[in-house]
């Protein structure tokens, strides 16, 4: 990535950037040749605490096998069910093997992946993603963020389980991209759908876990999703960035798959972990909105993406959500004397809009969101 327009660099605290407000015009950078210059430009060195350590330990993440409960056997369910609560439990992520999903479609996906990051710049940002939306084309965030910029390039489109947009995946990055880009739409439709599907089966073991049954299988029925291609370039410095900053997932639900480079950590028992890439595996984890679904019971995990000198990493992550018009409340059975209501109401729509416009998603995001809310209330 070359910086194409330098402006003054401005230290500004990590909310939203506005350009309205703001003179300077955005900064743009080219993957393929920042690479090559000896120094990272300021905005993508990151503070010295959160800078990365590379040699992590390992964490041993629960690998749970869904064969026997997507086969309707009830002891595997029961058993796949207190698999995930007790990995909730602990630190929110787990490990799903036996999902069902075609190891062809994911091959698929991870390649064609290269068929969109390794076209010119001038064509990737036919998608440029809006100030303010989520979907789009996104080269380190820039002209949304002034400093800590991860270095990754992003493509999110949105996802509808709903059967009247059954093509809303293919028809977006064919409009946007291009009548050449229909195969890679297919892909990424039917990814989607497979990622729909999944989501719903640990949803319903998230609902046994918590014993509320099926409830939150059905509030994410007609889901309406986000899909994010991660797309890490290798960087010269990669012990002075980081791919994707500390957060938590404001989201319900991530279901990720990361190709076999390794990158991806959490932090648990005050340390961070590495997950080891296992290409028969998904990586899952719940995120702030299930946190408020769960009253609290379950909690998002703070976790990180590093990047390394030498190959560029890729990672696809599902991002279930619910539909705009659900509100954001436990069931009655996880609200009771002892344990009162955590998070205000809110739809999905609400706390979206809060990360795009107002506020960098961190581990204080649901925190940050409530108070904005109260103070929007007053
Ligand atoms: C709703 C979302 C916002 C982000 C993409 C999805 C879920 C994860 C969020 C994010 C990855 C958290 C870290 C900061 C962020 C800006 C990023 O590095 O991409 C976040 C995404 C976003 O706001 O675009
Ligand atoms: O790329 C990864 O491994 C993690 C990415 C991530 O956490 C995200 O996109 O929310
Ligand atoms: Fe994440």
């Amino acid at each position: 990535m070359a910086i194409e327009c330098i402006s003054s660099i401005q230290s500004v605290p990590q909310t939203q950037k506005n350009h309205k407000e703001e003179e300077e015009p955005p900064l743009v950078f080219d993957a393929s040749l920042l690479r090559h210059q000896l120094h990272l430009p300021r905005q993508f060195i990151w503070p010295d605490e959160e800078k990365p350590c590379m040699n992590v330990p390992e964490l041993l993440v629960p690998l749970i096998d869904l064969g026997g409960f997507l086969s309707g056997d009830p002891i595997a369910t029961m058993k796949a069910a207190r698999l995930v609560g007790e990995a909730c439990q602990k630190h929110g992520f787990f490990l799903v093997v036996n999902h069902g999903i075609d190891p062809k479609l994911i091959s698929h996906a991870h390649s064609y992946m290269d068929d969109f990051f390794e076209i010119p710049l001038s064509q990737k940002q036919r998608a440029q993603r809006k100030t303010g939306e989520h979907c789009g084309y996104a080269s380190s965030f820039t002209g949304r963020f002034s400093s800590k910029l991860p270095w990754k390039e992003t493509l999110s489109f949105q996802y509808s389980a709903e059967e009247k947009s059954s093509t809303i995946v293919k028809d977006y990055l064919c409009n946007t991209l291009g009548q050449e880009f229909e195969q890679f739409g297919k892909v990424y439709q039917d990814y989607c759908d497979s990622m729909s599907t999944l989501s719903l089966g640990i949803m319903e073991l998230l609902g046994m876990s918590l014993g509320v049954g099926k409830v939150f299988r059905e509030f994410f029925e007609e889901n309406s999703s986000i899909m994010r291609l991660n797309y890490y370039p290798p960087c010269q410095k990669p012990d002075l960035t980081l791919g994707t900053g500390p957060h938590c997932d404001p989201t319900s639900l991530t279901i990720l798959h990361q190709d076999q480079v390794g990158g991806l950590q959490v932090f648990v028992d005050n340390e961070w972990h590495s997950i080891s890439p296992n290409f028969n595996a998904f990586v899952v984890n719940i995120g702030d909105t299930f946190m408020a679904l769960s009253n609290g019971r379950y909690k998002s995990c703070l976790h990180r993406a590093v990047v390394n000198s030498k190959t560029t990493r890729k990672s696809l992550a599902f991002f279930l959500c619910p539909n705009s018009d659900k509100v954001i409340s436990p069931p009655s059975e996880l609200v009771n004397d002892l344990t009162s209501r955590v998070y205000p109401d809110f739809t999905w729509p609400m706390l979206l809009e809060f990360t795009q416009k107002h506020y960098r998603a961190d581990m204080n995001t649901l925190e940050a969101f409530t108070n904005w809310l109260q103070h929007k209330r007053n």
